[in-house]
């Protein structure tokens, strides 16, 4: 390959915009957490979003359009409610007109600043690609886990570029997971993620072809990264796996019975958001399972296509229940793929063969 063509596919520009625009809208979700009434508002589908959802999606945006005016953008909020509703429109404005890294070399990466509330509500609705199988599209879940953020337990920051269909680069902020890869799985605020000396959790990042990485998350410019790896696993039965906080998101049930089968006595960790695709990318734990409970529920891109990459990267595989990647090219939606199964390469198999025996037995 010429050496021009190589570095035109390295992604470096890519990966440090995302990962730069994920760290400053992580802040601005610490900040509502810390500072705010929520603003929860209820959603079509009953499911909440809060006004730290909008700004974080209003800033990735912002950020994306500076850099790459020409990507598509999936995202999952639109700014419906806040046309409707002038507080909390007008709340949304000022936290995302506040949020700033502290270091302006890393803000003027960014862009510049969002000109006015009706600039932002446009913003906010450029997430409306229908995504698909051509081209350069991100995938931007402002917060995922926004259950989990309400309760003060894990959620993350989450942005992929896909080009025609893979996925390329990935990023997942997780201001409440250990900084430390060492550490092991929690449901709540990792003990060195406190907030006390700027520490407040950890940016997995990866690069299609080039492994997966974390690193502290900071309040300025990019801390050092270093690369993760996931745990190699001798015995399944001594795996920890993790699944849903939300018994409505994942089969607690069926994830039991599977474990059961493969010897594993630990019990599960329970964590809400793509935080559970970060932690067992650093090998905090193994497997992560996620299990159909509705026939009907259809996965998003965006809860996804980050944590797909960065486990891949790290040494795993990800599939759908029958042991089939999932499929980022059919538009906003996983529309082929049921369930998540995340586990090391060498073990994937063996966890499909048991999913298929507890599943199957219930039709
Ligand atoms: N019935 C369901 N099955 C699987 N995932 C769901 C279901 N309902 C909502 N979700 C999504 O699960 C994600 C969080 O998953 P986790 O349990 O791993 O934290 C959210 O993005 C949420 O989507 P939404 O953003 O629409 O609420
Ligand atoms: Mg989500
Ligand atoms: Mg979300
Ligand atoms: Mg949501």
């Amino acid at each position: 390959m010429p050496l021009s063509a190589m570095a035109a596919s390295s992604y470096d520009k890519e990966l440090n915009v995302a990962l730069l625009a994920v760290q400053r809208a992580t802040l601005l979700t610490k900040s509502v957490f810390h500072n705010h009434a929520k603003g929860t508002l209820n959603k079509s589908d009953a499911s909440p979003v809060t006004i730290g959802d909008f700004g974080a999606q209003a800033l990735i945006i912002a950020a994306l359009q500076h850099n790459f005016p020409d990507d598509e953008i999936v995202a999952e909020e639109e700014a419906k409610d806040l046309r409707e509703n002038s507080h909390v429109r007008e709340t949304v404005w000022n936290l995302v007109q506040r949020a700033k890294l502290s270091d302006s070399s890393a803000e003027q990466v960014l862009g510049g600043e969002v000109e006015s509330a009706d600039a932002m509500l446009d913003i906010i609705d450029k997430g409306d690609s229908k995504g698909g199988s051509k081209g350069r599209i991100w995938a931007i879940d402002p917060i995922d886990g926004t259950k989990g953020f309400l309760r003060g337990g894990q959620y993350a920051v989450c942005l992929a570029l896909m080009v025609d269909g893979d996925v390329k680069v990935g990023v997942l902020g997780c201001p409440n997971l250990p900084v430390s890869d060492s550490q092991p799985l929690v449901e709540g605020i990792g003990a060195d993620a406190s907030d006390e000396e700027g520490k407040f959790g950890v940016l997995f990042s990866a690069v299609q072809g080039q492994g997966a990485e974390s690193r502290a998350l900071s309040k300025g410019s990019l801390t050092t990264s270093h690369a993760i790896n996931m745990k190699p696993i001798k015995d399944i039965s001594e795996a920890t796996f993790c699944e849903s906080v939300e018994a409505g998101h994942s089969s607690q049930g069926d994830a039991a019975a599977i474990a059961s089968k493969l010897g594993i006595t630990t019990p599960s960790v329970r964590m809400d958001s793509q935080a559970k695709y970060g932690s067992i990318a650093r090998g905090a734990g193994d497997l992560y399972l996620r299990l159909p409970v509705r026939a009907d529920y259809v996965e998003k891109i965006w809860d996804h296509a980050a944590g797909d990459l960065i486990v891949r990267e790290a040494g795993g595989m990800v599939t759908d229940v029958e042991g089939n990647r999932l499929n980022f090219r059919l538009g906003r939606t996983l529309r082929e793929n049921k369930g998540v199964i995340a586990a090391p390469r060498e073990v994937h198999g063996r966890v499909i063969e048991v999913v298929k025996e507890v599943l199957g037995a219930k039709v």
